[in-house]
């Protein structure tokens, strides 16, 4: 399947922008009494905004004139009043969004990051984690930046130019008109030069994700880079990396502010349409006071409109920054769950029925495989390098599903299992196990609930009745040891005895070692190797070693190679296949 995130963008069907704010707004669903609170405020304000103008103008057609300075003073006082208000509404609209925004904010951030742990292997093969860091908390801020800072500023600008212009055709309908009229453009040309804005500042947020995925890969890689000197290759990397993100912000910043001169214009043109044809009117039924009132109408309908050509690139941004978090949300894991209801049977644990499987859309690396693995015994799968050793174990774990073709556990589809059952059965310890910050003891209950309310002397006391306190005595502060995150404090040798105690403790049905004892010294290899014979009797093994002395005590040995599975005999027949690279037959 598909997963990656930047080729689907290329895919996507173009979205208008009210679906996506509406599928934006179900999110913030829980929003809606707070955003109504807030828009009331935004309303109550721009009326006392538009009704300023009327009271300017009827004092001085009324009181001004007529010089009676008692109805000017009232008339100041209301205005006063009206403003004090005005600025109480704008303080309340203020904290309200900006409470809505930083809630956003987290309910977004929290929404992708718990997506990001359903989806499957495929999705983190397919896609940097530097660009889904961006994603997660780059993106996310730009909605934010709109939510609490524009979107006020938005509704409120929509608001009083709707007000401004309703008062400006009731007032005269002619004038009114040609005042408006220069709008209509304005709306075309937005409505034309808007798609492009959006893709220009979609651009600039993949740039920004492109060179964090390069921050990320050299500072994960730093030790190899250090080691081989290649300082300057990832130096020039991220100075492309960087240098594409500075010409498509370059590119986004022209865009975001095409707006601005244009609306600038009409909207002087039509401050002087207005002024020309107020002044001609002057005799004709128009008083001046009228006019004045008149052109802070045009003013109020054009000045919102001005603020409205950034508001509306921010907005344009945050859609553009939507695309990319809505692409995530909209993902579902491609490891879905059937219903089988057959009963467990007790001979076999595992069984491959005619397997296929390739990664991705890539070319097929399994074809065909069928085998069986019976409970209680140890299986090992040699091979050659790239023969496909890991990628069956990752399917027995069910990292990843067949494309065709069943694996079966205890007698039932595995995909019939739900998640904690099976990972109870199945332990995995990978080629290249991860530890996390924290200690031995942290590490070795990760996702295993049984002992976790345990003290330190009843976990030394399960560690050694599991025969594992040898391998806890190397450790100089036993289940206090600490560790880095990724376990770079300790060596590579500790960290598989960690994932090896990790994964025996759990006492799974099925305990796969995918070159787990690589970096071990003989002696403690000899040490793992007693524990695993003394390992519960339902206990199947599953190892895949390149060092063959490590499954000389194996009950059957499978050879892969080229994507296909099949027995190999005696240990002296396997070896003689790796040395021959012989293909199963
Ligand atoms: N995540 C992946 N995406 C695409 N191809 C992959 C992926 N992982 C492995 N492969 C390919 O699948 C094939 C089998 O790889 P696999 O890791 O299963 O081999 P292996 O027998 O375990 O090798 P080794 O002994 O080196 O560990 C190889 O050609 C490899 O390039």
């Amino acid at each position: 399947m598909n997963y990656n995130l930047n080729k689907l963008s290329e895919q996507a069907e173009k979205t208008s922008n009210l679906s996506a704010l509406k599928k934006l707004l179900q999110l913030i669903s829980n929003e809606k009494p707070t955003l109504l609170l807030a828009t009331v405020a935004i309303l109550v304000n721009s009326t006392l905004n538009l009704l300023g103008p009327l009271i300017i103008g009827h004092t001085i057609d009324t009181y001004v004139q007529q010089k009676q300075y008692h109805g000017v003073l009232v008339s100041s006082g209301i205005l006063l009043a009206m403003y004090l208000v005005a600025l109480g509404t704008s303080y309340a609209q203020t904290k309200l969004m900006g409470g809505v925004g930083q809630r956003m904010l987290f309910t977004l951030r929290n929404a992708i990051f718990n997506k990001l742990q359903l989806l499957p292997v495929d999705f983190f093969n397919q896609n940097k984690a530097g660009d889904l860091i961006s994603r997660v908390n780059n993106d996310t801020d730009k909605l934010n930046q709109f939510f609490s800072q524009s979107l006020v500023q938005f509704i409120g600008s929509i608001a009083t130019m709707t007000g401004a212009g309703i008062f400006l055709l009731i007032i005269h309908i002619q004038l009114g008109l040609a005042a408006i009229a220069p709008m209509v453009l304005i709306l075309i040309f937005t409505t034309i030069v808007s798609p492009w804005v959006k893709r220009t500042n979609a651009r600039n947020l993949k740039s920004v994700g492109g060179m964090s995925a390069e921050i990320q890969e050299s500072l994960n890689n730093f030790k190899v880079i250090i080691a081989f000197n290649r300082r300057d290759y990832f130096r020039k990397r991220f100075d492309d990396a960087n240098r594409q993100n500075y010409k498509t912000a370059i590119s986004a910043g022209l865009a975001n502010n095409v707006f601005m001169p244009v609306y600038s214009f009409f909207s002087s043109v039509a401050q002087l349409t207005v002024l020309v044809y107020g002044i001609y009117m002057i005799g004709n039924g128009f008083s001046i006071g009228l006019l004045i009132a008149y052109l802070s109408y045009v003013t109020l309908f054009y000045n919102p409109l001005r603020q409205l050509a950034a508001l509306w690139a921010n907005f344009q941004t945050a859609m553009a920054a939507w695309d990319r978090i809505s692409q995530i949300l909209g993902l579902e894991t491609n490891l879905i769950s059937v219903a089988d209801t057959k009963a467990e049977s007790s001979a076999t644990l595992l069984e491959f029925k005619n397997v296929h499987f390739g990664y991705a859309n890539d070319h097929e690396i399994l074809h065909n495989v069928s085998f069986k693995m019976e409970r209680g015994k140890t299986y090992a799968l040699v091979g050659p390098t790239g023969g496909g050793k890991t990628t069956t174990a990752s399917l027995i774990a069910r990292l990843y599903d067949p494309n065709k073709g069943t694996v079966l556990l205890n007698g039932k589809d595995i995909r019939s299992y739900d998640d904690d059952e099976r990972s109870q059965k199945i332990g995995f310890i990978l080629q290249e196990p991860f530890l996390f910050t924290g200690t031995v003891r942290d590490n070795i209950l990760y996702g295993n609930p049984l002992y976790k309310d345990h003290t330190t002397e009843q976990m030394e006391q399960v560690i050694a009745d599991a025969n594992l306190g040898s391998l806890l005595a190397i450790f100089d502060n036993g289940l206090d040891t600490t560790v880095s995150s990724g376990g770079d404090s300790i060596s590579l040798g500790q960290k598989q005895l960690i994932a090896f105690m990790r994964a025996v403790l759990r006492n799974p049905d099925l305990l796969i070692l995918d070159e787990a004892t690589a970096n071990i010294d003989t002696i403690t290899e000899k040490l793992l190797g007693d524990i695993l014979n003394n390992l519960p009797a339902h206990t199947t093994r599953v190892i895949i070693a390149h060092r063959l002395n490590t499954i000389e005590n194996a009950d059957e040995i499978y050879f892969v190679n080229s994507g296909e599975v099949g027995r190999a005999g005696s240990l002296d027949d396997a070896v003689n296949m790796l040395l021959k690279g012989k293909r199963v037959s």
